[in-house]
């Protein structure tokens, strides 16, 4: 039995209320539709509007940080705030340091944004020895050893944008 992943959830969410925006990198695209799709599909079976959810796209893992910020600031200027956001991004180490950089940078700038956007920022990015451990963790792998990730990270969004901003549950 898998003992890795989020779980039972706690109780059931409405995510009826929710606009959520999800941020992708285009490296390793046929792995990031695969984790796109999943975090969809799980938000959608949460009850969230398929017009609530906003898709934007960056080059790669290292431009989501950025991407992503503007992505909530430009919600805001529009009057359709994201109540959480997921930037979704696939690193598979190389031969260089590079995978290393990304991986590290990346991931305390996307932790730290929470902060700045007031929002919170689920952890979308796979960090990948190989490519094999990449597609499994998408769901994608020949003999489909592992659940797809995506799927847990649109059950995230909607856990964290319900249960701390009982504000988006009033929304006419
Ligand atoms: N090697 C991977 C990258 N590299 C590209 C960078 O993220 C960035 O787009 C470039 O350096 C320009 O600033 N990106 C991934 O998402 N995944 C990789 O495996
Ligand atoms: C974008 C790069 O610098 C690239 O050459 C990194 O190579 P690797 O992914 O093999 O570490």
């Amino acid at each position: 039995m898998a003992v890795k992943g989020l779980g039972k959830v706690d109780k059931q969410y409405d995510g009826s209320k929710l606009r959520v925006g999800i941020i992708h990198a285009r490296w390793n695209r046929e792995i990031i539709d695969a984790l796109v799709k999943g975090a969809i599909d799980r938000m959608l079976s949460m009850g969230v509007k398929e017009e609530n959810i906003v898709v934007e796209t960056v080059p790669g893992s290292f431009e989501l940080p950025w991407g992503c910020r503007r992505f909530v600031e430009i919600s805001h200027q529009e009057g359709r705030p994201f109540d959480v956001v997921i930037p979704i991004g696939v690193l598979i180490k190389g031969s260089t340091m590079h995978f290393e950089y990304i991986a590290d940078s990346t991931t305390k700038a996307l932790m730290s944004l929470q902060e700045k956007v007031g929002l919170p920022v689920i952890f979308g990015l796979l960090t990948c020895m190989t490519e094999e451990q990449a597609l499994a963790r998408a769901g994608i792998d020949e003999g489909h050893t592992m659940h797809n990730h995506g799927e847990d990270w649109g059950a995230a969004a909607v856990e964290m944008a319900v249960k701390f901003n009982p504000d988006a549950q009033k929304r006419s």
